[in-house]
């Protein structure tokens, strides 16, 4: 059985709407529902667990209540940091489930495929996390706003969730994260310490966290194409007019 926590208690601080961004409407419906629609229409997902802020919990519960074909859901409260809301769902989670994934509820462009891709790594490999190749170069800085390194770009991928492992490789991982004070920004940080390996399996660039308010233009245009891969784009006539190049 495969459950999966949504940490949705955030306040969206770096999109300044004075609400939590996950209310915000795309595509004609809040983020939150689109994120928890695409769970509901994958097979191997069993169970969703939603973590939410105290204050919110019963609009939300009243929201998802009208809310047809979604997966049977548990809402939790949330903690003061995303890692305490995903422990806090952790704990909710159904004794059946064998399967835990995580995934930030300001994710709303995942798309089933990626899903499957994980949970299918998870089975072979306890724990797998999905990531992109990083497109700029990154560097380090010190605390002058100087450059001091600039890491090997053709080693860095940017993380993304959903984040999936064994259950039981998860609830050690929290466990020892506690015991030592440890607070990391995802699963996978928090898995590795226990010194186990976590698979990376390939996500998408279509997979934004929304984050600030240029993430939910991006998440609205790339939620009425669905994809990047389904548009076609065209050359300039400027330069396939010189260029004489035929658009097939
Ligand atoms: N205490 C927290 C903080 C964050 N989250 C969730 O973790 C995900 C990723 O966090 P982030 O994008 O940082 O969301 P916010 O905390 O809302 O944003 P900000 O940091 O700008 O305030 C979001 O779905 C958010 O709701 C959570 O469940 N509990
Ligand atoms: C888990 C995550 O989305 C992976 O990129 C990210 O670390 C969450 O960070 P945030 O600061 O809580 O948004």
């Amino acid at each position: 059985m495969v459950s999966v926590i949504f940490p949705a208690a955030g306040h969206g601080k770096r999109m300044g709407l004075g609400f939590n961004k996950i209310f915000t409407e795309l595509s004609g419906k809040p983020i939150l529902i689109q994120t928890l629609l695409t769970f509901s229409r994958c097979d191997c997902v069993d169970e969703l667990i939603i973590a939410v802020d105290v204050n919110e919990m019963e609009v939300i519960q009243k929201v998802l209540s009208k809310i047809p074909r979604l997966k049977p859901y548990k809402i939790v409260a949330g903690g003061s940091e995303r890692q305490y809301s995903v422990y806090n769902g952790l704990m909710a989670v159904s004794p059946d489930a064998d399967i835990v994934l995580v995934h930030d509820a300001a994710r709303p462009l995942i798309s089933e495929t990626v899903i499957q891709n994980v949970v299918n790594e998870v089975m072979l490999s306890g724990g797998a996390v999905c990531a992109v190749p990083v497109k700029d170069t990154t560097a380090e800085i010190n605390e002058m706003g100087f450059i001091e390194k600039v890491p090997d770009r053709n080693k860095l991928w940017a993380i993304q969730t959903p984040q999936g492992f064994k259950k039981e490789i998860l609830v050690e991982a929290h466990k020892k994260a506690q015991e030592d004070d440890f607070l990391g920004t995802d699963e996978a940080s928090l898995v590795r310490r226990t010194g186990r390996a976590v698979k990376l399996v390939m996500g998408s660039y279509d997979n934004i966290k929304v984050t600030t308010p240029t993430d939910l233009l991006m998440a609205e245009m790339l939620f009425s194409h669905k994809t990047a891969k389904h548009v076609k784009f065209k050359i300039s006539s400027l330069f396939s007019e010189i260029l004489g190049t035929v658009q097939k």
